[in-house]
């Protein structure tokens, strides 16, 4: 996992890190479930190449939504844990999510960050499978930013 050095100039992202006994440990991470005795995860979002994206409810915060990506703990090396350190890097920057904290529960890795709008397929769906010129040149100003 991410090293202490790292988690240091971080700026209030918060990390947990769990060491698992057994194998009774590590069950899959589903809807109804409750992270760190924080985040409900309320619903599953989409799913990427290496992980699941839920909707997560903060209930220290107001019941805030954040978006938790998860990754089983299956090899040494984690694509998550490498998306994680990205976005850290990133953070502050317009158009990335935040990331708010990360950690490792029950065999998953997983992320916590701010929820994005509606991701491009959905939009392009939503349309009609047609973009118009004022859509196209929204997307490409803020592509170039
Ligand atoms: N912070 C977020 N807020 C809202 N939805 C998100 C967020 N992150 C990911 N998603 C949604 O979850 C789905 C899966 O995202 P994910 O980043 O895991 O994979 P991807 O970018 O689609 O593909 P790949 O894993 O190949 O990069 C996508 O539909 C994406 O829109």
């Amino acid at each position: 996992m991410i090293s202490k050095n790292e988690e240091s100039f971080t700026d209030n992202v918060q990390s947990e890190k769990k060491y698992y006994e057994s194998d009774e440990d590590i069950q899959p991470l589903k809807v109804g479930d409750i992270i760190q005795n924080r985040f409900l995860i309320s619903q599953k979002i989409g799913e990427g190449s290496f992980g699941s994206v839920f909707k997560v409810l903060d209930r220290k915060n107001n019941n805030a939504q954040w978006a938790m990506k998860v990754e089983a703990d299956e090899d040494e090396s984690s694509l998550l844990e490498r998306e994680i350190k990205v976005l850290i890097e990133l953070r502050k920057q317009q158009g990335f999510p935040q990331i708010k904290f990360y950690g490792q529960e029950r065999g998953y890795t997983y992320c916590i960050m701010t929820m994005l709008g509606k991701n491009l397929e959905q939009i392009f769906r939503k349309l009609g499978g047609v973009l118009n010129l004022a859509t196209v040149l929204r997307l490409a100003i803020q592509f170039n930013r």
